[in-house]
């Protein structure tokens, strides 16, 4: 619902951040600039900079497009009621406009120093989280995130054909990625805040398929992952420390998972393994991107072949 004139709206420069959600946008543009510096090439570093700012201004304008969309569902979940919409420090509105303007300047600008591949992506993908995830799959099915994971798995893939101008499996395997990766990222969280969204009449998958349904599928991903996560090495685009941290990661994000999977919990027993699965997701992409990074800075100087 529109908020009246007459409330009194104190937002500032914080307020407008806070709608960026720049704590989980951090891992987003983590993972653009790691697509940047592993992929092959030079960019000229104000520009690889500019591309790096892009994905963070697009990502955040997504955010907040996201916020506006939702204000009144986030006014009823204890996570999201203390944000700038929900607690009464901006017009609805300005959200909007916020979120427009810092999409299309970031599309703009990325087509205009980069070109109008990555500014393509970028648009989409920004289309991809505020529309088809927030406005039409979120409210609809509890397969939500799965596809709309997708819309989170695109900056690595824009920070790759920002250096090379094309699209070739390297950057569709790191897409891959992070798709796999997301539902065992966001399911052990819905675990754990269920009754929240339960309360929202969000369809995520713990409220709608129960939470043994959950965790198997947890499991699902999480073995899957392991062949994805290697398989750039495999493919010969990367070299072996890559693809060695590759494996020992993701078979540590699998034994995260398996506690989780078979797991019956009982009333306040603190959801542990579920609180040690998600914060393990976010330290796992952060790993293996930089790993990535690494072993493409090694192979670059020299160190190894
Ligand atoms: C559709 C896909 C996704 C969903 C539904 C989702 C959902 C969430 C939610 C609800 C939180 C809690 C944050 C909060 O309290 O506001 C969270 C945290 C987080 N997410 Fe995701 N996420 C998704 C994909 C991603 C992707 C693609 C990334 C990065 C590549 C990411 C990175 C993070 C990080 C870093 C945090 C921790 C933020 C903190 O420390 O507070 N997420 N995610
Ligand atoms: C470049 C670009 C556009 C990147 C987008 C990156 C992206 C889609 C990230 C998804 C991460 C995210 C904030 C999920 C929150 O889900 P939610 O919005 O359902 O969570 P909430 O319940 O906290 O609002």
């Amino acid at each position: 619902m529109q908020q009246t004139a007459s409330i009194p709206l104190p937002a500032d420069w914080r307020d407008f951040f806070a709608l960026t959600k720049p704590r989980v946008m951090s891992l987003v543009i983590f993972t653009g600039l790691c697509g940047l510096l592993a992929a092959p090439g030079h960019i000229n570093p104000v520009l690889g900079f500019t591309a790096v700012l892009c994905i963070a201004l697009g990502a955040g304008g997504a955010a907040a497009l996201n916020q506006w969309w939702e204000a009144d569902l986030d006014a009823g979940m204890k996570r999201t009621a203390g944000r700038p919409l929900p607690g009464g420090r901006m017009a609805r509105t300005d959200a909007r406009d916020f979120g427009i303007a810092l999409s299309v300047a970031s599309v703009i600008v990325m087509g205009l120093a980069i070109g109008w591949l990555a500014a393509g992506i970028l648009a989409f993908s920004i289309f991809y989280y505020a529309v088809i995830y927030t406005i039409w799959l979120k409210p609809r099915t509890p397969q939500n995130i799965v596809i709309g994971g997708g819309a989170g798995a695109f900056p690595p893939m824009i920070g790759w054909v920002a250096v090379t101008g094309d699209i070739t499996a390297m950057p569709v395997l790191l897409f891959a990625i992070i798709f796999f990766w997301t539902p065992p990222h966001f399911w052990a969280l819905a675990l754990f805040v269920q009754s929240d969204y339960a309360k929202v009449g969000i369809p995520m998958m713990p409220v709608v398929k129960g939470h043994r349904s959950t965790r198997r599928q947890i499991l699902a991903y999480a073995i899957v992952l392991v062949p994805i996560a290697a398989a750039p090495w495999f493919i010969g685009g990367t070299g072996a420390v890559y693809g060695i941290a590759a494996v020992i990661l993701s078979l540590a994000f699998l034994g995260f998972s398996l506690p989780v999977a078979f797991r019956n919990p009982v009333d306040g027993d603190g959801m542990k393994p579920e609180k040690r699965l998600f914060a393990f997701s976010i330290l796992y992409l952060f790993a293996l991107f930089g790993v990535l990074v690494a072993d493409r800075l090694l192979a670059a100087y020299g160190v190894i072949a």
